[in-house]
């Protein structure tokens, strides 16, 4: 089942038949639905940009097929067919999203039906029902008249010049209350030219041998490529999907991270690295090392937190923290882990814990380029500062500077540049005032100076970096070259409302490099003042000349 050829999109060219994939029968079609499907997740909302952002990603991966939205539904998903058609695509072939038309409409005057064509897609995919009692209570009409539907959406569509998908709405419901009826929809929608037949679990609440019976039923009766979109109401979307895969369906439809309606779809990012690392279809291809990547942009830009324990692309998918795992990992990684994570874009780590030992540390800090004999005399009591750090809320993964800091000061190889002596922050918002003012002053001492400063800032953290800097650049020069590149901030404990810890976590950067850094604390600008003062401390650390004399 290999990728044979990778076809060329035509998407731009509405009225030219999109090409048949030029693959052979057997090779899977990977079809993302993250941009209709994906966008009916609650909590996610993407703009025409956003969209547009994420399909140029998706096209980057390597998916076959793009449902960029549903055209009838709203003007954003209209102007994102308008822009998209203007970005060049690789390899991925976007869809127009819709119903069959509405029992009142003719298809001409169906305003669903001609927002599609107006689309301009090459490919267009149309919903219609299979379960009788859909067809009786949720669109009111006859079983005869919803083939029509069916017929009519298509057969229009067709002498258009689309290539036409058929989503069979919960199909295996319908099957199972009537598999006669379900499957003459099916023979419908093909007769009138549907050139995939997609068996939709709508519901998410069928189980996978019942999805494996009933694909191989339907196989058995029709002679046109089948796909498979499955919803995870039993956590079954990617067992389902693989299962109806087995049988000889061709296309696989699921969005990425699995976000999606209710509980989602079937989650591609689990999909594609089990058809390709377990069962050889190389689906991807090289792409498949870029998945991790997709997945947190697909997360950042829905603005959602990325599953840490999401299977091969979460942070925690290689995060070894007992000592017995992590200290076999070091000798053999496929002791503990099934697939190597660079082949999915991610990376082995190591958690320093309650759970953990030196292997766990000593593998850390070799991951931070530190190294660090297994038996120094200062390892445990570097593994216990390690353990209370975590467990107060300390995560290093991004805070390489902190962490450096840390060790060489437990080891006591480090001597710190400045010392802190008090900092003040003042946020002050009088009546008429365009926006609060922040203002910091803070108090350090160099060798045997003390040094005063005050700084105003855009917010408070922002204040407080100016005046740090303004207090140790006179000694240390090479500070000017410092920006602070990102601020992020997490809530540790959210129960405790306004008194929750929070852990702060900044990356700054010069000419040559970028370092993170992180503080934690019950008060965000003793966190932030954490993570900045590392920040600075790092990159004097790392100077190769001594501070200059301020004279
Ligand atoms: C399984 C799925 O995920 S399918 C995709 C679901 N996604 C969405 O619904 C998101 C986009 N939808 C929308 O923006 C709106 O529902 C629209 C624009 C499509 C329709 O809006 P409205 O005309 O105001 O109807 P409303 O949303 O209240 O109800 C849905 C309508 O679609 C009809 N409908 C539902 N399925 C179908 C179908 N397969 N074929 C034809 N009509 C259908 C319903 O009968 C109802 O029409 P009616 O009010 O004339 O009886
Ligand atoms: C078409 C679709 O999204 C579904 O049946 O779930």
């Amino acid at each position: 089942m290999a990728r044979s050829s990778r076809r060329r999109t035509d998407h731009v060219q509405p009225l030219k038949l999109a090409a048949e994939t030029a693959r052979s029968r057997s090779s899977f079609e990977i079809y993302d639905t993250t941009l209709r499907d994906g966008a009916q997740s609650e909590d996610v909302s993407f703009s025409a940009d956003d969209k547009v952002l994420v399909a140029q990603k998706l096209d980057e991966l390597g998916v076959d097929f793009i449902e960029g939205g549903w055209p009838g539904a709203n003007p954003k998903d209209i102007e994102f067919f308008r822009q998209v058609k203007t970005v060049p695509l690789k390899h991925a072939t976007v869809v127009a999203f819709g119903s069959t038309r509405k029992a009142s409409n003719s298809v001409k005057k169906d305003p669903n039906i001609q927002a599609l064509l107006a689309a301009e897609t090459g490919t267009i995919t149309i919903f219609g029902k299979s379960w009788p009692l859909h067809v009786t209570d949720a669109l009111g009409i006859s079983l005869s008249k919803n083939l029509e539907l069916i017929g009519d959406s298509i057969e229009y569509l067709r002498s258009k010049g689309r290539q036409v998908f058929y989503d069979a709405e919960h199909f295996f419901d319908g099957y199972k209350m009537d598999p006669d009826y379900a499957l003459a929809t099916l023979r419908r929608a093909v007769e009138a030219g549907a050139q995939r037949i997609i068996l939709c679990d709508t519901n998410g609440g069928t189980m996978p041998w019942e999805v494996r019976d009933i694909c191989r039923s339907v196989r058995q009766t029709l002679d046109v490529p089948l796909g498979i979109h499955a919803h995870n109401d039993c956590e079954m979307a990617v067992a389902n999907s693989i299962m109806a895969l087995e049988t000889g369906v061709r296309q696989v439809q699921g969005t990425i991270n699995g976000i999606g309606e209710r509980c989602g779809n079937a989650n591609l990012c689990s999909i594609l690295p089990n058809l390709q690392l377990k069962m050889r279809q190389p689906v991807l291809g090289e792409g498949m090392s870029r998945l991790r990547e997709v997945s947190h942009f697909v997360a950042e830009i829905a603005n959602l937190i990325p599953d840490k324990h999401q299977p091969y692309v979460g942070d925690a998918a290689f995060a070894h923290k007992g000592g017995v795992h992590i200290h076999a990992v070091q000798k053999n990684p496929a002791t503990y882990e099934h697939v190597r994570p660079e082949s999915v874009g991610n990376r082995q780590r190591f958690l320093v814990s309650d759970y953990g030992g030196r292997s766990g540390l000593l593998a850390k800090a070799e991951a931070f380029g530190i190294s660090l004999d297994r038996d120094h005399a200062k390892v445990p009591e570097l593994v216990a500062i390690l353990k209370d750090r975590e467990n107060a809320g300390y995560q290093y993964e991004g805070a390489e500077g902190s962490f450096e800091l840390l060790v060489r000061t437990a080891l006591g190889t480090h001597k710190p540049s400045f010392r802190l002596l008090g900092f003040r922050v003042i946020v002050e918002q009088s009546e008429g005032d365009q926006g609060p003012r922040s203002e910091a002053t803070v108090m350090v001492q160099v060798g045997q100076d003390i040094e005063h400063t005050a700084a105003i800032g855009k917010g408070p953290v922002n204040a407080l970096d100016h005046a740090l800097r303004k207090a140790l650049e006179k000694f240390y020069p090479e500070l000017r070259e410092v920006r602070l590149l990102d601020y992020k901030v997490r809530v540790l404990t959210a129960s405790q409302g306004t008194d929750a810890k929070v852990r702060v976590l900044i990356e700054s950067g010069d000419h040559k490099e970028k370092w993170g850094t992180v503080g934690v604390s019950e008060n965000i600008m003793e966190a932030s003042w954490q993570a900045l003062a590392d920040g600075i401390e790092y990159k004097l650390l790392r100077r190769d000349r001594p501070p200059s004399d301020p004279g």
